[in-house]
């Protein structure tokens, strides 16, 4: 296909404002393709390279401008084209604002009109623009930057107004004609007469738009329910919406309950064959990005643990964590320290140490799981991670995971205060939270879907008083572990809780001193105090509840602060309470 074609029907697609009209343009243009279909759906979409591939053309604005400055002729300067970008505000306005095909001075008409070439008689197709492009990409290295500059002049020569319009903006990953994911799919739908959602299964298992569309068309439905994922090319990661365990627990009859690990996203790819990394050379372990870039120089930990754990092909979700020596995790900042990082990764990694843990496995030993209920993904990604080891206690009892490095812990649960507790160990070890997941559920790549919720951000606070207490055990034996919060009710206090989440050693021992000289009765471990303390406490919801002196219960109450600034007349009411109970 002649990119002169290209552009015209990329120009009346911009100019089409009813979404179903684009997909039937969409569909005219992938049914008259022909053999650049794979290119076409993806530069439609303003794609120059397959989703699943981190290739970029790394190319900035300037060189772009220079390059569309060199092919206006002589007089005009990279300057001068954002100038006008200034003026005009848009990049593809600015290019067809300029006459091309090589003209020297003033840029005279060369009669190339909008879907014809820039005078030269040599016609630029789709599939040279492509190539050129990738070429471009490759470019690296001393002196690249001018041979970037070059190859895009070489395009911007031989292009026409209506051309130059559409290639600058592809160059620019700023197409924007309205053409997204969804159109793309609908229109291979369309125009080779396939059931969406089988459309949609391959794209997800391939993320390749162009792959796509060119086996729709050339082997109907049997190819595209053949498209299999392929250890290498990465998946699109699902992703969780925000739930309560209450919602949760009615719709599903039980949850998976996993701590939320507070780190980086990661997909790990791992063939002990080896597979390509994209430049040619093999290597046995890739990592990407929850966006599919790749981050396996930036994390050597994650490929020794592959290269030491795993002995079949395999694809793992999961999440990079960063630890401190004794191996406990350590805040989601402390990553950002490694991942993506480029240069220095040895110097960065006596800084900050990372570990993997796993939570999915998408495929294994050249079987794809997606289609499969979480649980079975699940018992595959144990035996997966148990495969070294030697005593062949593959933990199929689930006793054992804990021990099995790099294994998330997940627990079936329908109890709301079992997933309370799990919920306070998941904090007690230094995790943000907890995930709660369908286990029936299959995997849905990208998709944000009521599948996996993490549990609520707490969206309320109170303020209570804190009434009593309890020592701890163990190692915390000489600290307050649990407070009894109360609220004002009139001039008395009710009780309606007990906080012992979210709060660290340090701040049990801070809390500890500030309450002991109000401590006015002793009974074993549980203590009374004079109402004197204020804390700020988080929660999911507030129920009606027997057990507290308020008639109502905090679910999953979370210590935020000391309110030093409050004395118990100021701390919350139980009217309050009733309100926001009725919410
Ligand atoms: N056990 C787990 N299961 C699934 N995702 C987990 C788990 N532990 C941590 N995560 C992280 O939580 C994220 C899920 O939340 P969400 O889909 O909303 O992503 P997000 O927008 O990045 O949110 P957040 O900023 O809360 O991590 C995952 O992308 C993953 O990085």
């Amino acid at each position: 296909m002649e990119f002169a074609t290209f552009a015209d029907r990329a120009g009346t697609i911009d100019a089409e404002p009813a979404d179903l009209e684009i997909v039937a343009h969409v569909r005219d243009l992938l049914a008259d393709a022909e053999g650049e279909i794979d290119v076409v759906a993806r530069f439609v979409q303003g794609r120059v390279f397959p989703a699943w591939d981190s290739t970029t053309l790394d190319v900035g604005p300037s060189a772009c401008y220079e390059a569309i400055a060199r092919a206006a002729g002589r007089n005009v300067s990279g300057d001068d084209v954002e100038e006008r970008l200034a003026e005009v505000g848009e990049i593809g306005d600015v290019a067809a604002s300029y006459e091309f095909g090589g003209q020297q001075g003033l840029g005279a008409f060369t009669g190339g009109g909008d879907a014809g070439s820039g005078g030269n008689g040599n016609d630029l197709t789709v599939r040279e623009v492509a190539d050129t492009l990738a070429e471009l990409a490759a470019a690296d290295g001393s002196g690249s930057h001018d041979r970037k500059v070059d190859l895009l002049f070489g395009l911007f020569n031989r292009a026409s107004s209506e051309e130059a319009r559409y290639l600058a903006r592809l160059v620019l990953s700023e197409m924007r004609i309205g053409v997204g994911e969804g159109t793309v799919r609908d229109a291979i739908a369309a125009a080779f007469d396939v059931p969406e959602d089988r459309v949609e299964r391959a794209l997800q298992v391939s993320n390749d738009y162009g792959q796509v569309a060119r086996i729709a068309r050339d082997e109907g439905l049997a190819g595209l329910d053949a498209v299999d994922l392929a250890v290498g090319r990465p998946v699109q990661a699902m992703l969780a919406q925000a739930g309560t365990v209450t919602d949760a627990l009615e719709v599903w009859d039980e949850a998976a309950v996993e701590s939320k690990y507070d780190g980086a996203r990661i997909q790990l790819h791992h063939d002990p064959a080896g597979m390509d990394d994209g430049d040619g050379s093999t290597v046995e372990t890739r990592v990407f990005s929850r966006n599919m870039e790749e981050v396996t120089d930036a994390l050597p930990e994650v490929v020794e643990f592959a290269d030491e754990t795993l002995e079949e092909p395999a694809i793992l979700d999961g999440e990079v964590v960063a630890i401190d020596d004794d191996g406990s995790p350590l805040p989601f900042q402390a990553v950002l320290k490694r991942f993506r990082r480029k240069h220095d990764v040895a110097k960065a990694r006596e800084d900050v140490s990372v570990r993997p843990v796993f939570f999915d496995c998408l495929h294994a030993g050249g079987e794809d799981l997606l289609a499969e209920p979480l649980t079975t993904r699940h018992d595959r990604l144990r035996s997966v991670l148990s495969a070294a080891d030697s005593d062949g206690d593959d933990a199929t009892d689930g006793t054992a995971d804990a021990d099995i490095e790099g294994l998330s812990l997940l627990r079936l649960a329908d109890d709301p205060d079992e997933i309370e507790s799990i919920d306070a160990a998941a904090l007690e070890a230094g995790h943000e939270g907890i995930m709660l997941k369908d286990p029936e559920s299959t995997y849905s790549p990208g998709r944000r879907g009521k599948h996996w919720r993490k549990r609520k951000p707490d969206v309320e606070t109170i303020d209570c008083v804190v009434t009593g207490a309890e020592w701890g055990e163990g190692r915390r034996a000489t600290f307050l572990g649990t407070f009894e919060l109360s609220v004002r009710a009139g001039d008395a206090l009710e009780t309606v809780g007990k906080v012992a989440t979210g709060i660290t050693d340090e701040k049990l021992e801070a809390l500890t001193e500030l309450l002991e000289p109000h401590i006015t009765a002793e009974d074993g471990q549980e203590i009374d105090l004079e109402p004197e303390v204020v804390f700020e406490v988080g929660y999911e919801e507030i129920q009606s509840s027997p057990t507290y002196s308020s008639g109502y219960a905090l679910r999953f109450p979370r210590f935020q602060g000391v309110r030093s600034d409050k004395d118990p007349a100021d701390a919350d009411s139980i009217e309050r309470l009733e309100r926001l109970h009725g919410r």
